[in-house]
């Protein structure tokens, strides 16, 4: 017989949020991803990564209720990984710093959603 599947709470998919991102910003790899990257002092950042984001810059639109749910979110924690990844080699302090990040975060959100 068909498993009935678990009704999706998405009530509290805004605290997630919160408490997704408040845990981002105090690890101690944050400080890369904490602020928009200054292109003027970054050569090359504005031609290569169209799409910049932040932490900083999250907050503001989670703020704003720019969000419509916990998806709109995972993509642009995963963009600000993303970029890390395209404009800094991997064996970087940036590059390495994306990278533990963003294992901290998936781990980090999967066990919030497996509660
Ligand atoms: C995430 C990222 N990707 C590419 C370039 C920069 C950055 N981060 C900025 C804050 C930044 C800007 N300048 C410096 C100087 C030493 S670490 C660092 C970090």
């Amino acid at each position: 017989a068909k498993k009935a599947k678990k009704p999706k709470d998405s009530s509290n998919e805004l605290a997630v949020c919160r408490v997704l991102l408040a845990d981002l910003e105090a690890h101690q790899d944050a400080w890369p991803f904490l602020s928009p990257v200054r292109h003027k002092s970054v050569p090359g950042y504005r031609k290569v990564i169209k799409k910049p984001m932040d932490f900083s810059t999250i907050k503001e639109k989670l703020t704003n209720n720019l969000y419509l749910n916990l998806e709109n979110f995972i993509v642009d924690v995963n963009l600000v990984f993303n970029n890390c990844q395209r404009f800094n080699e991997d064996d970087s302090e940036i590059g390495r710093a994306g990278h533990r990040m963003r294992r901290f975060f998936d781990k980090r959100w999967t066990e919030l959603l497996h509660l």
